[in-house]
């Protein structure tokens, strides 16, 4: 599901009604229903409830006033209240008031001097606040009285369903300069905007509703959009069925490198993910001290015993062993618990430029290239890296505040500099393309802050690569895959529980629930 700014959505607004020729008040009528819908959903009943609207004088208020009009025919009891004088409502919206008021219905107005108290009194005995306020219209910040009706919203008890977007809420960066609504459930119109599924957005919004308002697919599937939300179906549209002929070498060979005297539990998470994620071969190359500890228990993959300083870390000598047993693997995945031991540090350098197998790079093996990060574009083989913002901070040189701050953007123009997969962690993982695609994931909680689940994720990422994934593909999938057995992790045994070899654990259940129909 192509992901877009408020600019991109207005234009596809304005071509749906000028060159499709669909009326601008029908497609608001279609919002409003829509809207009902999710309502029902949420309440099964509306007859009998109360709902209170706060209607903005942009087209995002003229939603409002439809959804007014279509609670009340079911039964409900609706309190309009507009933040606007009658007269500043236009076109559509102008329209829909038009109607309300027809009905019979009063409006209450909040923009006055006595708007606080309408409001306050209003959220005393309302079932559903409804937000519609500001859309993708809304740019800079609100006002003091504004500020201070968000701020009573906020602090009362009553569920809020923000319209497209929740107001005060900036639509192409998921930031709110100042007070911004914050909302049970945020229905969006058409596509999701891109401020609804980037932090602190998503979190702002709530539970998010995508809901189609007719607007022609050739708009909504347009190309021309870079950004995609990733999904299940489109996760699942990438898995080819497995031919009922089979044997282990259809589906790849990892050769991951990975683990030290100290870490050697990374080197056998990322082993798991990757069997879990169905590569038909893995080997293991560690430390040597190590092998016969990892190996242990691991019964599914092969292992390597590595060339290691005294300090049981790899040593440059590992190098061509390394390159050796990449002449029968397809992936290298590269970094888990190696450490930042200086020969390590070398041995990553001196081996990047000679490798002629796709490689993912996590960890320590980035770690090694901070100040260096000229070895990524020299690279001579398709690559993905998946930093978390301290990673990246290091390799890009910038604080992990600066990387946070701009996250979609240093994603997007890495991956561009760099010519790889970028793959930056975090609340809502990115995924940036060197060909300028963004894909955005969904998946995950806070659960999976814990140590050893990148590990896994760099397995799963490897493991994909090796069946035939493009790079872009196998991070993609990857971090959805990652993020949805976290999920099932996190509802059976609670986020503060979740281990990451329960993120493994779980991946079985989630290949299943994502390749089912
Ligand atoms: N995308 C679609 O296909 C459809 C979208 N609909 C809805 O329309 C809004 C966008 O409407 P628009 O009229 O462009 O803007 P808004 O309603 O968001 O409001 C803008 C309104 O507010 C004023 N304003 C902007 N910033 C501020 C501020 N900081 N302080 C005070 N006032 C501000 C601005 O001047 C305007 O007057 C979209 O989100 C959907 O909800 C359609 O109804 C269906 C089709
Ligand atoms: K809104």
């Amino acid at each position: 599901m192509r992901i877009v700014t408020a600019a991109e959505m207005r234009d596809i607004d304005r071509q749906a009604i000028e060159d499709y020729g669909i009326p601008g008040v029908v497609l608001m009528e279609n919002a409003g229903l829509r809207v009902i819908e999710v309502i029902q959903n949420i309440l099964s009943e509306v007859k009998g409830k109360v709902f209170t609207i706060l209607v903005g004088k942009g087209n995002n208020g003229g939603d409002g006033l439809v959804i007014a009009r279509h609670l009340f025919n079911r039964g409900a009891l609706v309190k309009v209240l507009l933040m606007a004088e009658p007269e500043e409502f236009m076109n559509d919206a102008g329209v829909n008031l038009t109607i309300w008021k027809k009905m019979g219905q009063p409006v209450y107005q909040v923009n006055k001097e006595n708007g606080i108290n309408l409001v306050k009194v209003a959220l005393l005995n309302t079932d559903i606040f409804i937000d519609a306020l500001f859309g993708t219209g809304f740019h800079g910040m609100v006002n003091e009285k504004v500020a201070r009706i968000i701020e009573l919203i906020n602090a009362s008890s009553v569920t809020v369903i923000a319209v497209d977007i929740p107001s005060g809420l900036e639509a192409d960066t998921g930031r709110a300069p100042g007070p911004s609504i914050k909302a049970n459930h945020t229905v969006t119109f058409g596509l999701p905007k891109l401020g609804l599924v980037v932090e602190p957005g998503a979190s702002i919004a709530g539970e998010l509703h995508v809901v189609d308002i007719s607007l022609p697919k050739y708009l909504t599937e347009s190309k021309a959009i870079p950004r995609q939300l990733l999904t299940k179906q489109l996760i699942a549209s990438w898995f080819k069925p497995r031919r009922s002929v089979s044997h282990k070498g259809i589906y790849g060979h990892v050769l991951l490198v990975a683990g030290s005297r100290d870490m050697s539990g990374a080197a056998r998470m990322a082993a798991r993910g990757a069997l879990r994620a169905g590569a038909g071969l893995v080997t293991l190359a560690v430390p040597q001290s190590i092998q016969p500890l990892v190996a242990a228990g691991l019964e599914e993959a092969m292992t390597k015993g590595l060339a290691e300083t005294e300090e049981g870390t790899l040593s440059t000598e590992a190098l061509e062993q390394i390159l050796e047993a990449c002449q029968s693997a397809d992936v290298l995945a590269l970094g888990p618990g190696i450490t930042t031991h200086p020969e390590t540090i070398d041995l990553v350098r001196n081996l990047l430029p000679k490798l002629t197998i796709p490689v993912v790079l996590d960890a320590d093996a980035l770690n090694a290239l901070a100040g260096a990060s000229h070895l990524l574009e020299q690279l001579q083989t398709p690559a993905i890296i998946t930093p978390h913002p301290g990673e990246m901070s290091r390799l890009l040189g910038l604080t992990i505040d600066e990387v946070q701050e701009e996250r979609l953007y240093l994603t997007g123009t890495s991956a561009k500099d760099w010519n790889l997969v970028v793959l930056l962690k975090g609340a809502k993982t990115i995924i940036g393309t060197p060909e300028g695609e963004i894909y955005i994931n969904p998946t995950g909680n806070p659960g999976m802050a814990t140590g050893g689940s990148g590990d896994a994720l760099t397995g799963i990422i490897a493991s994909l690569v090796a069946q035939g994934f493009s790079p872009t593909q196998a991070a993609a999938a990857g971090a959805y895959l990652h993020g949805y057995a976290g999920d099932l992790a996190a509802q059976e045994l609670s986020e503060v529980s979740t281990l990451a070899s329960d993120l493994v654990r779980f991946l079985p259940a989630t290949m299943k629930a994502v390749l089912t129909k």
